[in-house]
């Protein structure tokens, strides 16, 4: 055993493998880690049954942090009971503690004109979705049978207000533009009314210098696309921030380019936080899989996240977003951003950044 941090590298289904190794390839020219590579997903399922291995959990338990591609078939499976590669992922958030899940969302300046929003909408977006993890309607009490189903969505005060210190500590980290949108559906559901009473208070009685405005998510949905740039933390529940981090992918140029970290975070600070999960915000896309094209910027850049909130070692974070931006200058583009560049060709003209 070496002084190394330790990373759990979890390649999963679809093009999760094609994207990790890039990220890996990346981490590996920036630093020296150890990596443990473990089953997750349907490959885990055909391999051991279960989609979330016991040996894959105890990996991520015991690493510093772990790097996720993407798990799924896109296939439901023809036996509703049978295992859904799904489970591991939320599985592994519960277990892991992973309330905290950060999206951040950056344009290009390479991508401004290839956005399919107008250029002058985008140029300057800076925003984080700042996500709810572990609650809501994915972790509720469900239940199917052939007539009816349901799923419960469930939050409770101690949930809402740690994950809203979350967002406040980000924009307070901001200065002079701190500013909080807290989304939620308050005109309909009761868990929304709590949300938004929850959110009010902490920012009152603990972030009174962070503007925080309310806003429904069908609005919310709205503005960001026509408008990205009014936005700065996104604050809201774990389905709504599912559906809004998709759609700020039109901002970025692709659901491709996007990445995101998951913390068991004390609020502050949020570096060097030690157990977080690193994935990007996209699936397995069993559309393009095998075909060597998928982008993987989303993957590369959750290893920044990783290296800045994860391991501490902000300033080679730094080096690898440059990186990827001075690529992007360059002209290479995969094909999801209009281009014929391949994975490896992407990842080759990176490390040549570096
Ligand atoms: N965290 C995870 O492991 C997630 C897993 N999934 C699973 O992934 C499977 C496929 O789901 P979809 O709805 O198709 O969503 P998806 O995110 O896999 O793909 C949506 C679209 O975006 C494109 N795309 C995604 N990533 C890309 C990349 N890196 N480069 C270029 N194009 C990219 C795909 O080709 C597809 O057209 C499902 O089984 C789903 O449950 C979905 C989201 C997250
Ligand atoms: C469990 C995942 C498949 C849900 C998802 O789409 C996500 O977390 O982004
Ligand atoms: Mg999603």
């Amino acid at each position: 055993m070496t002084d190394h941090p330790r990373i759990t590298v979890l390649p999963g289904d679809g093009i999760g493998p094609e994207v990790t190794e890039a990220a890996v390839e990346v981490l590996s020219a920036v630093g020296t880690f150890d990596f443990d590579e473990r089953p997750i997903g349907a490959c885990a399922v055909s391999e051991t049954g279960a989609p979330l291995p016991e040996a894959t959990l105890n990996s991520c338990l015991e690493a510093d942090a772990t790097l996720l591609g993407a798990v799924g078939t896109g296939v439901p499976p023809a036996d509703p009971h049978a295992p859904r590669p799904e489970q591991a992922v939320l599985e592994l958030r519960t277990s892991l503690s992973l309330y905290a899940n950060l999206r951040p969302v950056r344009t290009f300046p390479a991508l401004h004109s290839t956005s399919p929003l107008r250029p002058e909408r985008i140029e300057g977006t800076d925003l984080t979705v700042v996500r709810e993890l572990t609650g809501g309607l994915y972790f509720g009490q469900r239940e199917r049978t052939s007539q009816q189903a349901f799923d419960t969505c469930v939050y409770t005060r101690q949930e809402i207000e740690r994950i809203s210190r979350v967002a406040f500590e980000l924009a307070s980290g901001k200065g002079s533009r701190a500013r909080v949108t807290s989304v939620d559906k308050a005109n309909v559901l009761d868990t929304s009314r709590l949300w938004r009473e929850v959110v009010q208070d902490i920012a009152d009685r603990e972030y009174p210098e962070v503007e925080l405005e309310h806003l429904l998510v069908d609005t919310a949905a709205m503005r960001l696309v026509t408008d990205p740039r009014q936005f700065d933390i996104v604050l809201t529940e774990n389905m709504f921030g599912d559906i809004l981090s998709d759609e700020t992918a039109v901002i970025a140029g692709s659901l491709g380019s996007l990445p995101s970290a998951s913390l068991p975070a004390p609020p502050n600070p949020l570096v060097g936080v030690r157990g977080g999960l690193f994935e990007p915000v996209h699936g397995s896309a069993p559309d393009i899989s095998g075909t060597g094209s998928a982008s993987p910027i989303g993957s590369i850049l959750s290893a920044a996240l990783m290296l800045r909130h994860g391991l501490g070692l902000s300033t080679v974070a730094n080096v690898v977003e440059i990186a990827v931006r001075d690529v992007l200058d360059k002209g290479f583009r995969t094909p999801d951003l209009g281009g014929t560049t391949t994975t490896k060709e992407f990842t080759r003209a990176l490390l040549s950044e570096l």
